[in-house]
């Protein structure tokens, strides 16, 4: 952790300090060169979110959110430009230190789940920590006590193929939370959800956001979901662009 990361943000006298920046991403640009021609999705894309802070980001489709989401993630690498998280900056960490680093400091919660077929919820949930190098019994203990606050307690040893498509999409927020990331990264967490679960995803995710610090980068096309963090970022023209609130 770079020093500047762990200093406070804001020392002038009688302000209390800014929580530190969790993420930064300067100069991030994106082109695909695949095609016959080259395709710029992001364009010295500038973002930062403090600890604790809680960013929706909008935009139509093809307008680079995954794209986006995946190089905040270490899952792609920029054409230029960098994302630096937690004061690391992705771009310097090999594949072996990048894993470490995505297991110690981001939690994902994909659109496809991506849950281990073989494996019953609470195993899933517990797998990162299982990573970790803790053993199946503490890692199980906390991936319930996760599962308990998503409301999955009563269905932990159920396998993905025997859960709807909102209790396999609250198992793998579950996944992302257990570790108590300083950064999740979430691709339409509540697309699958009823309103009642929604609801109580978001008002996990505030206590989270206030009790651990951790920071939440959110890509959405719901409405209700983007106002209520906040802020609302539109990715339009491979940048971002402050939405103002609507009273
Ligand atoms: N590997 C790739 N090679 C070439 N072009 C790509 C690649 N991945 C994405 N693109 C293009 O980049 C643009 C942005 O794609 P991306 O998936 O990031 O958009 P999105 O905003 O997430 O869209 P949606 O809301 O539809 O999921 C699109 O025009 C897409 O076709």
């Amino acid at each position: 952790m770079s020093p500047e990361y762990a200093a406070p943000m804001n020392t002038s006298p009688g302000a209390a300090p800014e929580p530190a920046i969790m993420l930064d991403c300067q100069g991030l640009t994106r082109i695909y060169s695949e095609g016959p021609q080259d395709l710029t999705v992001l364009d010295k894309l500038e973002l930062s979110v403090r600890a604790g802070e809680r960013v929706a980001i909008v935009g139509s489709s093809g307008s680079g959110k995954t794209t986006l989401l995946n190089l905040l993630g270490g899952l792609d690498r920029p054409s230029a430009g960098r994302v630096v998280i937690a004061g690391e900056t992705l771009s310097t960490l090999n594949e072996a230190a990048l894993g470490k680093f995505r297991n110690r400091y981001i939690g994902f919660v994909y659109q496809f789940h991506h849950l281990l077929a073989e494996f019953t919820a609470v195993e899933n949930a517990a797998l990162p920590l299982i990573i970790r190098g803790q053993s199946k019994k503490t890692a199980e203990k906390r991936a319930m006590q996760i599962l308990e606050r998503v409301g999955m307690k009563a269905r932990a040893d159920h396998k993905p193929g025997e859960l709807s498509g909102g209790e396999r999409q609250r198992v793998a927020i579950a996944r992302a939370l257990v570790t108590d990331p300083s950064l999740v990264l979430m691709d339409e967490p509540t697309g699958n959800l009823d309103q009642t679960t929604a609801a109580t995803i978001l008002a996990l995710m505030d206590e989270l956001a206030k009790e651990s610090a951790c920071a939440f980068v959110i890509v959405t096309h719901d409405v209700g979901l983007a106002a209520h963090q906040d802020r609302v970022l539109k990715l339009d023209a491979g940048k971002l662009i402050e939405q103002p609130r609507t009273p």
